[in-house]
C-alpha cells in the first residue's frame, strides 16, 4: 500500500465482533486461527485473540451498509475487505460479507479460511499480488490446501 504502512508492533491481538449464521461458532474461529497462522508461520508475528479492550484487528461479519462507508454488495462481487495498519480505529479491520454462503471447503460458497488468509494480508498491509496462484491475487480462487506462494512470502517478509 501506499506509504508503505505496517504496525509498529508485532504481537498483534484481534476479536471477533460478530459471527456468521453460515458456520458454527468453533469452525469461525478455528478458520481465522488458521488464516493467521499462515502468516505467522513466515513471518515474526503472533496473533492473541483478546475479549476485553483495545485490540488491533477487529473482525465482523455485515450486509450492505455496515458503518464504514465501504458498503457491501450483496451476494457475489466483493466478499470481504480490510484495512491497512494504522493508527485508526478501523486500521487492520476486516469484513466479511454475510450475503455470501461462507464454507468450510469445496463445493459451492467461498472458504472463508482462505478469504480471511488474504484479508488478514491487507490488515498486515499487504497489497494485491499479480501473480495468479499468489493468496494476494485479487480474485478468489479455492485451493483445496492452501499454500502461500513464494510472492505472498517475500511480500510479508519484505514488510516485517
Ligand atoms: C483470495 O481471497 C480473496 C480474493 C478476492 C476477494 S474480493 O473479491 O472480495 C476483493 C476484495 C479484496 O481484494 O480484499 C474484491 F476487490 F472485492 C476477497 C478475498
Ligand atoms: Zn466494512
Ligand atoms: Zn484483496
Amino acid at each position: 500500500f501506499p506509504g508503505r504502512p505496517t504496525w509498529d508492533h508485532t504481537d498483534l491481538t484481534y476479536r471477533v465482533v460478530n459471527y456468521s449464521p453460515d458456520l458454527d461458532v468453533a469452525s469461525i474461529d478455528d478458520a481465522f486461527t488458521r488464516a493467521f497462522g499462515m502468516w505467522s508461520n513466515v513471518a515474526p508475528l503472533t496473533f492473541t485473540r483478546q475479549e476485553q479492550g483495545d485490540v488491533d484487528i477487529l473482525i465482523g461479519f455485515g450486509s450492505q451498509n455496515h458503518g464504514d462507508g465501504y458498503p457491501f454488495d450483496g451476494q457475489y462481487g466483493v466478499l470481504a475487505h480490510a484495512f491497512a495498519p494504522g493508527t485508526n480505529s478501523i486500521s487492520g479491520d476486516a469484513h466479511f460479507d454475510e450475503d455470501e454462503l461462507w464454507t468450510q471447503g469445496g463445493g459451492n460458497g467461498f472458504s472463508l479460511f482462505i478469504v480471511a488468509a488474504h484479508e488478514f494480508g491487507h490488515s498486515l498491509g499487504l497489497d494485491h499480488s499479480s501473480i495468479q496462484g499468489a493468496l494476494m491475487y485479487p480474485t478468489y480462487a479455492y485451493q483445496a490446501n492452501l499454500q502461500l506462494h513464494s510472492d505472498d512470502v517475500a511480500g510479508i517478509q519484505d514488510l516485517y
